[in-house]
């Protein structure tokens, strides 16, 4: 039995299912609100600044002892509830044989961009043996980590098409939306391609041993609900139900995604992440029941006093104080240039304010 699967009949339940992180998820009662940050790992710590000199960033995502060092440097530094594994939403399509780069500053930025038919063929599909490296990473991860569950995950179709399509980050999208609106069946067959890629990688994290998995849908704000509902619901659903048969939960996050939250639910999600432009309660009225929600402090609050940080942290609590599971996350990625110790002293804070 693998640390994340539910008991068997008669067997104790492992130290890792009965965290407060993966209790949360599937909104059972829990000793304390879990905290973990998105882009905990990396960026903000010097220690990780240390372990990354000379080594590009894709480059960095194949070792697997420098990936578990990296992983378990928040985890020591914050005592945060979960783990998160150290790689990026490209490794997948890099390890398929795409031509792209992480450019530091900048992000991924893919040589040859999808835009016709014929540059579907780049997308094979992904096998575990691709991917070893995350297979060996996360075997020596959950090894170490104890009963502090692994968080895997993977970029969602919309996402990662975005990267393809634009050839790099883009803020208007406008390549992609021209695909999606002017050829509707090019672009559903590239997201069902990406769907597969995407499941097999969460397939491999899982059967490694991660305990939970999150779907980053980061740009898909970009789209009004109906444009969502028709063109990326269906190959995110895809990815959901894939790895539904394993009993992990499912986070699914976004940002600017207000709008699509009871849509992003729906396509499959146990946990939906949220921004912090809609507070907590909100959410939960558009997301409806059966699902946790996981937010959602601005980033950039860190960067005010301890007290505001405190202010703003209270107000996220009270705002998830009636939901049925709450992970506390701030609402994007860890800013480059916070302070770590406003992030560890974040952590304690939640745990004392929630301790039950
Ligand atoms: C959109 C997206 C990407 N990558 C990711 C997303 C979804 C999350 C989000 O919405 O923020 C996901 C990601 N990328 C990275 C992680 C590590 C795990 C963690 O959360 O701590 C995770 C979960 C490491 C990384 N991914 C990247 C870095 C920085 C690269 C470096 O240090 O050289 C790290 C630590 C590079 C990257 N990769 C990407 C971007 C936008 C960037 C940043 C460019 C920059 O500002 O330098 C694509």
């Amino acid at each position: 039995m693998s640390a994340n699967d539910r008991p068997a009949a008669g067997q104790p339940p492992t130290a890792t299912y009965e965290s407060a992180f993966l209790k949360a998820c599937r909104r059972e009662p829990v000793p304390h609100t879990p905290v973990w940050f998105m882009r905990q790992a990396g960026r903000s710590l010097p220690e990780y600044l240390k372990v990354r000199e000379g080594i590009p960033m894709l480059e960095s995502c194949m070792r697997p002892e420098l990936v578990t060092e990296i992983t378990l440097q928040p985890v020591r530094r914050h005592n945060v509830d979960a783990a998160i594994y150290f790689s990026d939403i490209v490794v997948p399509l890099k390890a398929i044989g795409i031509d792209l780069d992480i450019k530091p500053g900048v992000g991924p930025v893919v040589e040859n961009p999808i835009r016709t038919r014929a540059d579907l063929a780049q997308l094979r599909d992904l096998t575990p043996d691709d991917v070893s490296y995350v297979t060996e990473a996360i075997k020596l991860l959950t090894a170490e980590l104890g009963s502090t569950p692994l968080i895997g995950f993977a970029g969602a179709p919309f996402t990662l098409a975005s990267y393809l399509v634009e050839g790099g980050p883009s803020k208007n999208h406008e390549h992609t939306k021209a695909l999606m609106y002017g050829d509707p069946q090019l672009w559903a067959d590239l997201l069902d391609r990406l769907a597969e890629i995407t499941s097999a990688f969460l397939k491999v994290q899982i059967d490694a041993g991660a305990s939970a998995v999150q779907l980053f849908d980061s740009w898909v704000g970009a789209l009004a609900p109906a444009d969502y509902r028709r063109s990326v619901m269906p190959a995110s659903t895809k990815v959901f139900e894939s790895v539904a048969g394993y009993g992990v939960p499912r986070i699914h996050f976004g940002v600017g995604t207000g709008e699509l939250l009871g849509l992003m639910g729906e396509a499959g999600a146990d946990v939906v992440g949220v921004d912090w432009r809609v507070p907590l309660d909100e959410a939960a009225r558009r997301v409806g029941p059966g699902k946790a929600l996981q937010g959602n402090l601005d980033p950039a609050v860190l960067f005010s006093s301890t007290e505001a940080v405190e202010t703003k942290t209270r107000e996220v609590l009270d705002a998830a104080a009636g939901l049925e599971g709450h992970v506390f996350n701030l609402g994007h990625g860890v800013l480059p240039t916070t302070d770590p110790d406003a992030l560890t002293r974040l952590v304690e804070y939640v745990h004392e304010r929630t301790a039950r």
